[in-house]
């Protein structure tokens, strides 16, 4: 077996790059992993495989940077060979390994999660080379199977062992279950205790899912912290019901890592056969779908798959697939709901609320579609197109109306925010003093540190920065202290009640307090009655948003609309005669072809004429 440092200290000097340097120095900090150097049939380095994903990936670039003798920074952009997950490793017969071989000195790149695929690659390309790289045939062949932490079976040997077990079945006529098993909190316990104990986790991990089974079941490590396991020789699904649980309570208990003791949990998916087919894609497909379910019942839980999840997760993917084109398509627009000042009277501010024209499903509601885009990381592009999108829109209103934007957590998660807001400021001439970005509480409880400074760098350009929906999380008193807000936005639950709550009102009352003590505007959102509107404006409120005053319009109208008020001399009332609240009919703002936006926005504007 040779080292990275043999193969790197092999290369002339000129090959030795920045990735070589790069693999080097990652070497000498776990040196114990294994490393074998992949040849060329003149034995000239092109490459070296370790078990870790991240490293093979690499040594197929180093490879491909070495045999082609050009810089790795000018073949990184050029498009990767992805192989696919499903190729059979018995696919590598000796008369396909020439072809397979001139793939890799082309340069392919391993995707992560498919690590046994590689390595079964890496030990077609040993067999076919020479003699050097044989001696690591031996090791090579065990990672082809097993999983080198935990020393359990890997993806590949687990869906042998359910084809065997699945035709066992059919055989005796007994029942079998799939057990997908997750750890909760791996991810932190990794990134704060470091990778050598997430390691010892994994390692004991596994052995306690090895006491949970009896003989004859499989436990394997599919990847990262994802287990499996399968369950055979059932009469009933109570036994399976019992493994699960099992499971659950051997991972609840605390894990003791060289001192430190960690509670992660796990959440298991279980499916059956043959309720839930007869096939190993569809069994683990299924398992897949309930551990879903299990995790977004609040984690450390297990869930057998039902019938409605797939058609659950079938709808979430279409929805899916529609979000990612809708973005390219151009189907997002956005609409604007003034924000009105009860003092002066008039339109201080416009927030941008984001809506989706789908051609099949009409309009769709942020509601729906947000959550959806956050989990699946699409919100970084779209937020970072409201944000260009409205600030050019409200470049061109008059001086005094600001624009609220609303910023979801996750673009906080990006890092490059600060950036976006920087850029969508300077290409549209908007003033940073006219941006207010309203963000949640969720956004301080996530990463605090990082995203207090993100705050403080928006603060510094000049950029407001509002809590929104004030009063619905779980200690708003408390983030209020922890930044400077300009603005506080209290939740429409509370102006809802505001008429027939006593608690309700008594909130509102604090909260304005609390406002005006530290000097912070208050705004109280969803007010779509006058009797609300007089109710706050007694108790001191300075502005208000709400149906009342207009329903979110799109950019056009509202632009009308601030174009009327600024010809107007003098300051409108909002106290139209009628005093009726928007009709039931009217629809969700947007969210209808007929929308009743233009009859509110005229509201606003008869009031101006009053
Ligand atoms: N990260 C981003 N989030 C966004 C963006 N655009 C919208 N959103 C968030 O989606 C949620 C739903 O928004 P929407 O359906 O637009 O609802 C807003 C208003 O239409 C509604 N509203 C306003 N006045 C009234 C009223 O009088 N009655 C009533 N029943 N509803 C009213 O409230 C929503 C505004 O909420 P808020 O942001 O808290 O001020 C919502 O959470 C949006 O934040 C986006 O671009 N990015």
């Amino acid at each position: 077996m040779f080292t990275l440092r043999d193969t790197v200290s092999s290369l002339a000097p000129a090959r030795q790059d920045d990735l070589g340097r790069t693999l080097y120095e990652r070497f000498r900090e776990e040196p114990d992993t294994l490393i074998v150097p992949v040849v060329d049939g003149e034995d000239r380095p092109i490459g070296i495989v370790e078990r870790n994903a991240f490293f093979l990936r690499m040594a197929a670039e180093y490879g491909r940077a070495l045999y082609a003798n050009r810089p790795i920074s000018a073949l990184m952009d050029s498009e990767p060979l992805i192989v696919d997950a499903d190729t059979e490793l018995s696919e590598f017969t000796t008369d396909s390994l020439s072809y397979r071989a001139s793939d890799l000195l082309r340069g392919f790149i391993v995707t992560e999660r498919e690590r046994y695929l590689g390595v079964g690659t890496v030990l077609a390309l040993l067999q076919a080379s020479n003699e050097t790289n044989r001696r690591g045939v031996a090791q090579i062949a065990r990672l082809a199977h097993y999983d080198p932490l935990t020393d359990l079976p890997n993806r590949v040997l687990f869906q042998k062992s359910l084809t065997e077990a699945l035709a066992r079945r059919a055989r005796k006529g007994d029942q079998l279950a799939v057990h997908f098993i997750d750890l909760d909190r791996f991810k932190t316990v990794n990134d704060t205790l470091g990778h050598p104990l997430g390691d010892a986790l994994l390692r004991e991990a596994a052995e306690r899912l090895r006491r949970c089974v009896r003989e004859g079941d499989t436990v394997a490590r599919l990847g990262g912290d994802e287990f499996a396991v399968v369950q055979t020789g059932l009469t009933d699904m109570a036994g399976a019901t019992r493994l699960a649980a099992r499971i659950v309570t051997a991972m609840a208990a605390p894990f003791d890592l060289a001192g430190h003791q960690v509670v992660i949990g796990a959440s298991v998916g279980v499916s059956a056969a043959p309720y839930d087919g007869e096939d190993v894609d569809e069994l683990l497909k299924k398992a897949d779908m309930a551990l879903y379910r299990a995790k977004g019942d609040g984690r450390g839980a297990f869930h057998f798959f039902e019938q409605a999840m797939d058609e659950q997760l079938q709808a979430r993917r279409a929805l899916e697939l529609d979000l990612r084109r809708a973005l390219q398509d151009g189907e997002f627009e956005l609409f604007y709901q003034p924000l009105y000042h009860l003092g002066d009277e008039r339109v201080t501010g416009c927030e941008a609320l984001l809506r989706w024209r789908h051609p099949e499903r009409g309009m769709v509601s942020p509601a729906d579609f947000i959550p959806l885009a956050e989990e699946i990381g699409l919100i970084v592009p779209l937020g970072d197109w409201v944000l260009r999108a409205a600030c050019a829109e409200a470049a061109r209103w008059p001086d005094h109306v600001r624009l609220a934007v609303n910023l979801s957590p996750a673009q906080f998660r990006d890092r490059s925010l600060v950036a976006t807001v920087v850029s969508a400021l300077a290409t549209s001439g908007l003033p940073a003093q006219r941006l207010e970005l309203e963000i949640t509480e969720s956004v301080l409880l996530q990463d605090n540190a990082a995203n207090m400074t993100m705050l403080h760098d928006l603060k510094a350009l000049g950029v407001r920065i509002s809590m929104d929906d004030f009063g619905t999380g779980y200690s708003s008193l408390s983030y209020l202290r922890s930044f400077p807000f300009d603005k506080i936005k209290i939740d429409q639950t509370f102006v809802r009640d505001i008429l027939h709550d006593s608690d309700a009102l008594a909130i509102i009352k604090a909260v304005l307090d609390l406002g005006a003590s530290m000097g912070v505007t208050t705004t109280a959102e969803g007010v779509e009655t006058q009797a609300q509107l007089d109710a706050l404006r007694g108790q001191g409120c300075a502005e208000i948003q709400g149906y009342f005053i207009s329903r979110p319009a799109p950019a056009d109208e509202i632009a009308k609309m601030l174009g009327a008020e600024g010809e107007r001399q003098s300051a409108p009332s909002v106290s139209p005669q009628s005093g009726d609240p928007p009709s039931p009919q009217a629809g969700e703002d947007g969210m209808s072809s007929s929308s009743p936006v233009a009859e509110r926005t005229g509201e606003v504007s008869r009031g101006a004429a009053a």
